[in-house]
């Protein structure tokens, strides 16, 4: 089945499937906060969007209204006045905030999407435990550090776990719902059954070093680099390869610059700081170099490639 396919499908799916959470607060509107908030509010459900200031998050309204035009096309191409209603009614949904704080009174999820930095999640969660109601779950989206660190915290612990979507958003199906140490049946079959009602299909993994996908992802976007930087092949030929002889939508290189390097870079240096002696790890000077230059890839405008700004 095609993207659209999925997308029409899981758009469908959700709306069959009931959710305790009504009210969600979707912290960082960067490439995967404003994903979030836009399935989540197409699902039906109330959105806080919360970044640090009002010209990022009009960049986060921006992209997802674009988002919302694409796949309104798609499931209304017969009907573009209900596809104008329900790309409204959904951005209607998300209301946006600088105030974090406000932002969870009353809210039944907070999903966290920012930085890949252990010490901001933490200041981050520190200051909402004491905020949002008794029982508001707390996830995070962080693609490599451990939930149980992350939740070190706070009190909450019993209803903390990993909420770990893929990007773009709105197309990749697939979320992993992770238990901590102390998350309990209750928070994690919650956590389930609200992935469903917002359209993903849900597998369960425990608090492991990139849980599944990127355990195995990363290495392999990795060992691209590492290809690429002893000249065995250029990055346009390593796309292709990977494209057309292992079937994969888009090659390691692009991949990178879609995902992000800076997040790329955080999840391998997180990785080689616990575990040295893993040579899949290493640092990789191609990657820090461009990241220290600014280049992290489409959302600058340029990486391994270079991007017309949107
Ligand atoms: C590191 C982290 O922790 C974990 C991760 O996220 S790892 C990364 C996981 N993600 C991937 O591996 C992505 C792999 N790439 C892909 O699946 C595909 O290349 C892609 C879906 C991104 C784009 O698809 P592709 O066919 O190459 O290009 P494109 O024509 O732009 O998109 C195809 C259709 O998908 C949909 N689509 C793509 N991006 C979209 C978006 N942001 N919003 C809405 N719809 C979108 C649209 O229906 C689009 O059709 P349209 O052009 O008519 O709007
Ligand atoms: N990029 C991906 O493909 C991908 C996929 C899955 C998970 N993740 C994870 O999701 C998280 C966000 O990644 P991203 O790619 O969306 O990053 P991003 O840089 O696009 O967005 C992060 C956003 O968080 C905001 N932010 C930072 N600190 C904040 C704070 N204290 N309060 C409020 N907002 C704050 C930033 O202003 C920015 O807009 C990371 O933990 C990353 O590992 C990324």
């Amino acid at each position: 089945m095609n993207q659209f396919g999925v997308i029409v499908r899981s758009f469908s799916n959700s709306a069959a499937v009931n959710s305790a959470i009504k009210n969600v607060t979707i912290i960082g509107g960067g490439l995967m906060g404003s994903g979030i908030a836009q399935v989540t509010a197409q699902a039906g459900q109330n959105v806080t969007l919360v970044d640090v200031n009002s010209d990022i998050l009009a960049k986060s309204q921006k992209s997802i209204n674009n988002s919302l035009g694409r796949i309104a096309k798609k499931i209304y191409k017969d009907n573009p006045q209900e596809g104008e209603k329900f790309a409204r009614e959904a951005s209607e949904r998300i209301k946006t905030a600088t105030d974090p704080v406000a932002a969870v009174k009353d809210t039944d999820l907070v999903i966290e999407a920012i930085v890949e930095n252990l010490d901001v999640k933490h200041a981050l969660f520190q200051k909402l435990d004491n905020a949002a109601p008794a029982h508001t779950i707390f996830a995070s989206n962080t693609s490599s550090l451990s939930i149980n660190d992350i939740s070190s915290v706070v009190k909450r612990k019993d209803r903390f776990g990993g909420l770990h979507f893929f990007n773009p958003v709105p197309v990749m199906r697939l979320l992993e719902v992770v238990r901590g140490g102390e998350t309990t049946d209750s928070t994690f079959d919650t956590m389930m059954q609200w992935g469903k009602s917002i359209g993903k299909t849900c597998v369960a993994c425990k608090d492991t070093p990139g849980f599944i996908v990127n355990r195995l992802l990363v290495p392999y976007m990795a060992e691209a680099l590492r290809l690429l930087e002893r000249g065995d092949a250029s990055a346009r030929d390593i796309d292709i390869a990977m494209k057309l002889g292992a079937g994969y939508p888009m090659g390691p290189i692009e991949l990178l610059d879609y995902v992000g390097l800076d997040t790329t870079k955080f999840i391998l240096d997180g990785w080689n700081k616990n575990y040295p002696d893993q040579p899949l790890f290493k640092p990789i000077p191609i990657l820090n170099k461009l990241v220290a230059e600014g280049k992290l890839g489409v959302k600058t405008g340029e990486g391994f490639y270079k991007y017309d700004k949107k």
